[in-house]
């Protein structure tokens, strides 16, 4: 039976239609009904349910992980579940696992830089679960430095093999998730080397354990790393570390899309560039941004909805308190991370959209945008994992004590969530990626060389380092061309600035190092950029729904003018703005705070997650925190017995021992 709707209240001052608004959310009608549909299959099985994870230990965790994996195997098998549905129905599930790196690295590795007879052999292996796979590439030594790898893979001629070897301690592959304890393959990247001649680092299908009895084939010693970060958490995957000693595989077995080694080891380069081997991490670098707006979403929806439940001060002639939703600092807190829940999510479906192009351009061998592509995969990446676990932070303080809680769900997704920031690139390291970009497109503006892409307004440069932006009044502010032309100019100039910077280094690489952080401040001014504008194209379709485009447009401009606000300095300081304008940008936002208002609810409604999915007493839908949270803290295992174990060997005898020294 449904019980009561405490945020019913909240419901009922909505202004647009929720429905339309969790389609767009959802990318399309299709998407959408897949993705409710998952979401409610997962919620309903006992199998998947999360409750008292956080309170298991390692083993008994991880052993859950493993039951649940298998659990959702069966299920996406007795359903028939196309590929689309099972990767949904293991993002309801919600619980990192060796198949994240099965389908989400080794699959894609195999797709991306495999041959086709490659492909043949080992995708229908893979697809059945046959073979388990993981993505061995850092090491104990080097991880952000690919071409610092030192696993050796060395060509014997004789045999028609490779011998992969780890020379070094610090050559131990260390990291890579699913390798731990469960998968029986693994692509690992090593130094390729040929008749005594090195060839860079280049990915190879190696077997691990045995199919048979699962332990490790002679010569590999393999293991998990320990324990991480937060209770439960990322500590549901098996990181490994890995050494092999001589390991031999057959030649064929060389990912070899991009550099072949025949039967003599002479390497024949194909026609695709060499970055190609770093493919897989541009794709994985798309489906992370994609998962940004996912997780703050539900760090947004959780706060959201405890914000209008909970109450405090401003009670008038014994009424109601106020909602602390109500208050102007905690709007300002929170509405601009709502807005970037919708932008991220605008420009993960952006990416995914280049992504595609990208792919198809490289089957047809056009790779001339494959650095754009590589830059917006980097910068992206790292602007929206920063801005995630930073709001989710937020996130729990808006939720004040209670979001301390474990049962607010905040600490665990913090700590499954904080380590995006780092793995699939350090978010510094990328970001300096996009700075490199940039200032080659800034030096070769000067050779007549036209930007494209998200570059394009770089073509512009000399309009952009003159332009003066129209804004007289606040709004003015909402303007697209406005803020769009706030922005480019920031940027332009910013990058500008850093490019003269460079060129009065001799040597362009010690500019590079010591510029690099100013350089950084650049990419960000950019990639922020890009997310304002791909949310300004999104408002110019044409979205159905009542009140929809409305409050997207409200969403787009917290985006872009609380940036505005949060780096002033930028906008100041390059002359784009007044400090009168960013005053009248500062009255906007306040407005647009009081017009998204009535609507919070409603729009954190429309990301249409499921209380399971949520996981939080705090962001429960019907918004019964109280009882619910007062239910919870009797479940902990302390409260098993009214007197602790303990209390014989350490607290009696302190009392009595406290008692004895009164009465001396
Ligand atoms: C409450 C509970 C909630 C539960 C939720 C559960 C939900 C599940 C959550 C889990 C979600 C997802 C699971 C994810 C699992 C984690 C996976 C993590 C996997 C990994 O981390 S794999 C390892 C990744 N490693 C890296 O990313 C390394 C970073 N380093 C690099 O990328 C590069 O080496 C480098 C930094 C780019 C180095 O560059 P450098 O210039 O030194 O290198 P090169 O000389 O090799 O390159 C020069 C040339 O090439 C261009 N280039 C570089 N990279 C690329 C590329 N990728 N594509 C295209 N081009 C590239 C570069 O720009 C240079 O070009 P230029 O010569 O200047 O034109
Ligand atoms: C949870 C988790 C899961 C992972 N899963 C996998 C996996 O499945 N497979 C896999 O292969 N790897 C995996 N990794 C490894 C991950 O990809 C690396 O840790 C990541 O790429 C960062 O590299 P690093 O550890 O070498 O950091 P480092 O490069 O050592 O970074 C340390 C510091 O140095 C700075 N720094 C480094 N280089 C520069 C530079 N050139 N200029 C300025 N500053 C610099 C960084 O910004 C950072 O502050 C995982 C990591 C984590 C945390």
């Amino acid at each position: 039976m449904k019980g009561v709707d405490h945020l019913a209240h909240e419901r009922n001052k909505t202004e647009f239609d929720v429905d339309a608004m969790k389609i767009v959310w959802a990318g399309s009608r299709h998407a959408f009904e897949l993705s409710d549909r998952m979401a409610r299959l997962v919620a309903s099985d006992p199998a998947f349910q999360k409750d008292g994870r956080i309170r298991l230990g390692r083993k008994e965790l991880f052993k859950n992980t493993l039951r649940k994996a298998a659990h959702a195997w069966k299920r996406i098998l007795e359903l028939h579940l196309t590929e689309e549905e099972a990767g949904w129905l293991r993002n309801f599930v919600d619980e990192p696992s060796f198949t994240d790196l099965h389908w989400g690295m080794f699959v894609p590795a195999i797709k991306g830089q495999g041959t086709d007879e490659q492909q043949q052999k080992w995708l229908p292996l893979a697809y059945k679960m046959q073979i388990i796979g993981s993505y061995a590439q850092t090491e104990l030594g080097h991880g952000s430095n690919v071409q610092g790898l030192e696993t050796t893979a060395t060509f014997d001629p004789e045999t028609d093999e490779f011998v992969i070897h780890s020379p070094t301690l610090t050559s131990s592959k260390w990291w890579p998730g699913g390798l731990g304890k469960v998968s029986t393959h693994a692509i690992v990247y090593a130094r390729l080397i040929t008749n005594g001649q090195e060839h860079g680092v280049h990915g190879f299908i190696v077997q691990l354990r045995s199919l048979d009895d699962h332990m490790p084939i002679p010569g590999i010693t393999i293991g998990d790393i320990g324990m991480k970060f937060g209770n439960g958490a990322y500590n549901t995957m098996d990181n490994g570390v890995l050494t092999f000693d001589h390991i031999r595989i057959p030649r064929n077995q060389m990912l070899m899309r991009v550099l072949q080694v025949t039967r003599e080891g002479k390497c024949v380069k194909s026609n695709v560039p060499r970055q190609l081997i770093y493919g897989t991490m541009v794709f994985v670098r798309q489906t992370i941004v994609a998962d940004a707006s996912t997780a703050l979403a539900r760090a947004v929806c959780i706060a959201t909805r405890y914000s209008a439940v909970r109450r405090q001060f401003g009670s008038q002639d014994g009424g109601m308190e106020t909602q602390v939703i109500d208050y102007k600092t905690q709007q300002s807190r929170l509405f601009p991370l709502l807005a970037s829940a919708y932008a991220f999510r605008f420009v993960g479906e952006w990416l995914k959209w280049l992504y595609t192009d990208v792919t198809q351009r490289l089957q047809a061998n056009d790779f001339s945008i494959l650095p754009e592509a590589h830059a917006c995969t980097a910068g992206l990446k790292s602007l929206t994992t920063t801005a995630t676990a930073d709001a989710i932070e937020e996130c729990r303080k808006l939720c004040g004590g209670h979001g301390y809680l474990c049962a607010s769900g905040l600490p665990e997704l913090f700590a499954v969530y904080v380590p995006a920031c780092t793995y699939e690139g350090d978010n510094v390291v990328l970001l300096l990626q996009v700075a490199r970009f940039l200032m080659k497109t800034v030096s070769q503006l000067g050779s007549g060389k036209k930007p494209v892409g998200t570059t394009a307004y770089l073509g512009r440069v000399q309009d952009l380092l003159q332009c003066c932006c129209d804004v007289q009044t606040a709004e003015d502010w909402l303007k697209p061309s406005v803020v769009l032309e706030a922005f480019e100019a920031r940027s332009a100039r910013m990058c500008v600035a850093r490019a003269q910077n460079l060129s009065k280094f001799e040597n362009p690489e010690d500019g590079f190092a010591e510029l690099s952080a100013d350089l950084v401040e650049a990419s960000v001014a950019h990639c922020q950029l890009i997310v304002v504008s791909k949310f300004i194209d999104k408002l110019q379709q044409d979205i159905p729904g009542k009140g929809v485009n409305r409050q997207l447009q409200n969403l787009c401009y917290i985006y872009a003018l609380n940036l505005l606000h949060k780096y002033l300095g930028d906008f100041l300081s390059t002359g784009c703005i007044t400090p009168k304008q960013a005053s009248l940008a500062n009255d906007q936002l306040r407005s647009l705070y009081s017009q998204i208002r009535p609507n919070a609810i409603a729009l954190v409604d429309a990301f249409n997650y499921t209380d399971h999915y949520l996981g939080s007493v705090l962001g429960r839908y019907d918004g019964n925190v109280y009882p619910k949270l007062y239910e919870e803290a009797w479940k902990d295992p302390l409260n098993d017995s009214v007197v602790p174990d303990g209390y014989h060997e350490y607290i009696h005898p302190m009392l009595k021992q406290q008692l004895r020294n009164a009465r001396l």
